[in-house]
């Protein structure tokens, strides 16, 4: 079933509870980056960085960033896809927090923290409103936490 976290939106209170949610577990943690993927990331990670206080960095679909940049391919559920990252953004020895809307088979959130490893940044963990479970996208994390507010069977 397609998730859609758009109606989540349209409740003030509802965004606002979810955004909440996350800043209270960060808050307090040294996390000094908040790298969102594009799109859905973009929705929930600014309001979490600006919280908690750390940077928000995108993570970008190919082409759309102006700077120079590292990429990740990665498998979907139907496709490949690649995230871009900005060389010079997140510095070796940050504290990342990686966000995003929903983890399926866990094939983005794996590109993502490969682009922060890459740099020499230290994931934290990662965070989604949604995991959709029997699609074990966890087990690709390589034991890497993370962290939903809700399962969707
Ligand atoms: O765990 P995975 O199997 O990798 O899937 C999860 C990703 O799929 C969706 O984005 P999508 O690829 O549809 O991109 P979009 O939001 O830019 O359309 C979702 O917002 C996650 O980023
Ligand atoms: N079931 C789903 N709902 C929303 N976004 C998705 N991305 C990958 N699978 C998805």
């Amino acid at each position: 079933m397609f998730q859609d976290i758009t109606t989540l939106l349209l409740d003030p209170k509802a965004f606002k509870d979810t955004v909440d949610l996350f800043v209270e577990r960060y808050k307090g943690k040294d996390i000094s980056v908040v790298a969102g993927i594009e799109a859905r990331g973009f929705i929930f990670g600014p309001p979490i960085a600006l919280e908690i206080g750390a940077k928000f960095v995108p993570l970008r679909k190919p082409k759309k960033l102006p700077g120079k940049v590292i990429s990740e391919e990665y498998v979907l559920e139907y496709g490949r896809d690649c995230l871009e990252m900005h060389v010079g953004a997140v510095e070796p020895g940050e504290r990342a927090l990686v966000v995003d809307d929903l983890i399926a088979t866990g094939g983005t959130l794996c590109a993502a923290m490969k682009l922060l490893e890459r740099v020499g940044a230290d994931v934290v963990e990662c965070a989604c409103v949604i995991e959709l479970p029997d699609l074990k996208g966890r087990e690709r994390l390589n034991g890497k936490p993370l962290y939903v507010l809700v399962e969707s069977h």
